[in-house]
């Protein structure tokens, strides 16, 4: 999934736009895994998710084992799936949020203990016997297809794969067939084709069929497409003005800011190190000791902003001391690479705090950020989130970092933003889409230029720091 970026899938009020879902059915072993391999691969964008229905697989009780073990229960059976938490991952992967996926072990008819996680689809491709069957699950459909395969062959087809991949015997297979295969297939899953809006005979061997359902689901996507770089910048701009227009002088003391933009006290001595970090003849260590003397001063401002608790304590004396304590553990996000030179302020700050790492470039092509790697902290959901770029342009890159935690259960509210200069066009896209996200910046920038690049601005930070 991370092989390539993904372009953003939000648009610049911060909301997502929804994945396009396409669900496949037909009868056990017509192909409809090689069905949605093939247009997966057809389709040759990033970005893809591939579900099961299997997975929904409801778990059995010890009674319901047995007679599975004796190939008396029905897996073939619309009761046999668990339809309301299978329309909940559904409508999350919709909404764009990341879910937990069952991993479903057919030897032992039952759901490991470890679940798959899944985030971040263009398209949602979901397979099933019965991926038709449900009307909730149906209305999340952009598209929905029906393999369908002679009988004789997904027998034969059948008979091979559960031999081979789900531990049965012919015998068993030729049981379970007859017993409860053919039967629900004759009664349920057959009757799903009037739900489907192509059938596609003989499954993977139509490649014509394939190939539409590929440059059809294409098209769609290029429909959708957003362009949030340029979009954010031409209402930065306005109509033909230059961002300096907004200039922010960040040394006047009587500039306010809204609430959730937090500005580090303009003091000589911070004055002092950013002439230092702006200075472009600034050797690179000093350049590193600068950058995280400011960022442990933004860590530091970011932090007053979070609730505490009371909190009591002896002292060494055995005097008794109310103090406080954080309310919420913290966590730490970088956006590679500049952000991650925050993180050494980020541990000077806070002890043995857990830090995420998001890798967001920019597309050479397009200009647009595209989110190339993504991997968090456990439970983040939990935590208060300290999220660090050091510089926020036109705010693209920022949205996208915010919009990956979002999409992960973090609230808008636990969200803080560090940075050690921020342009004004990228405050305000950021907090006009998520105003209930705290922005913590060192300096504000004057504007931008006509490529996006911050003026007078400070190089490429990541690039002065790391010396690549
Ligand atoms: N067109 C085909 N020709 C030959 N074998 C196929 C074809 N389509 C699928 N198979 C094989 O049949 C078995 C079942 O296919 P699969 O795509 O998993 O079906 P389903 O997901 O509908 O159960 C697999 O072993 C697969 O490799
Ligand atoms: N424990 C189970 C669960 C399901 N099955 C059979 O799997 C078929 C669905 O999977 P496909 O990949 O073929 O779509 C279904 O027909 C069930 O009979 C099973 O044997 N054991």
């Amino acid at each position: 999934m991370f092989s390539a970026g993904r372009y953003p899938w939000y648009n610049t009020k911060g909301e997502n736009l929804t994945p396009y879902l396409l669900g496949i059915a037909g009868g056990s072993a017509s192909g409809k895994t090689s069905v949605a391999k093939k247009i997966l691969r057809d389709l040759g964008i990033p970005w893809v998710i591939l579900m099961s229905m299997d997975s929904f697989y409801k778990s059995l009780v010890p009674e319901q084992l047995e007679r599975a073990a004796r190939d008396e229960y029905n897996f073939d059976h619309p009761d046999a799936f668990d339809y309301d938490l299978l329309y909940e991952t559904l409508l999350k992967l919709k909404q764009g949020v990341k879910v937990d996926v069952p991993i479903y072990d057919f030897v032992t008819h039952s759901r490991l203990p470890r679940t798959k996680t899944m985030y971040g689809g263009s398209v949602v491709i979901f397979e099933g016997i019965l991926a038709l069957y449900d009307p909730r699950v149906r209305a999340l459909m952009d598209m929905t297809v029906f393999v369908d395969t002679d009988a004789d062959i997904r027998l034969a087809r059948r008979l091979k794969r559960d031999i081979s991949e789900r531990g049965r015997t012919p015998l068993s297979v030729l049981a379970q067939y007859q017993k409860f295969v053919k039967p629900a297939y004759d009664e349920h899953i057959h009757l799903t084709m009037r739900h489907a809006d192509i059938i596609v005979p003989r499954g993977l061997a139509n490649r014509q069929a394939l190939d539409l359902i590929a440059k059809h689901v294409l098209r769609q996507l290029n429909q959708r497409g957003v362009h949030i770089r340029t979009q954010l910048a031409a209402s930065a701009l306005g109509t033909g003005g230059h961002v300096d227009d907004d200039v922010c002088d960040c040394t006047d003391p009587a500039t306010t800011h809204p609430a959730n933009v937090l500005l580090l006290r303009q003091t000589p001595q911070l004055r002092y190190i950013m002439t230092q970090l702006r200075r472009g003849a600034t050797e690179r260590d000093d350049f590193i000791f600068y950058a995280e003397r400011v960022a442990r001063l933004v860590v530091e401002r970011g932090l007053e902003a979070l609730r505490s608790t009371p909190k009591h304590v002896l002292t060494p004396t055995g005097a008794a001391v109310q103090g406080v304590a954080r309310a919420d553990p913290l966590c730490g996000v970088s956006v590679m690479r500049s952000g991650a030179t925050m993180e050494e302020g980020l541990r000077k700050v806070v002890l043995d705090i857990p830090i995420g790492k998001l890798l967001i470039q920019t597309d050479t092509r397009t200009l647009e950020p595209q989110l190339h790697y993504c991997k968090l902290p456990p439970q983040i959901h939990h935590s208060v989130v300290l999220l660090t770029d050091a510089q926020v342009a036109t705010g693209a890159a920022a949205l996208m970092a915010i919009r990956v935690l979002l999409d992960h259960n973090v609230a808008e509210d636990r969200i803080v933003f560090l940075c050690m200069i921020a342009a004004p066009a990228g405050i305000h896209a950021v907090i006009r889409a998520y105003p209930k996200v705290r922005i913590v910046m060192a300096e504000i920038e004057r504007g931008l230029n006509d490529d996006y690049q911050m003026v007078p601005g400070m190089g490429n930070f990541g690039d002065r720091y790391f010396g690549t």
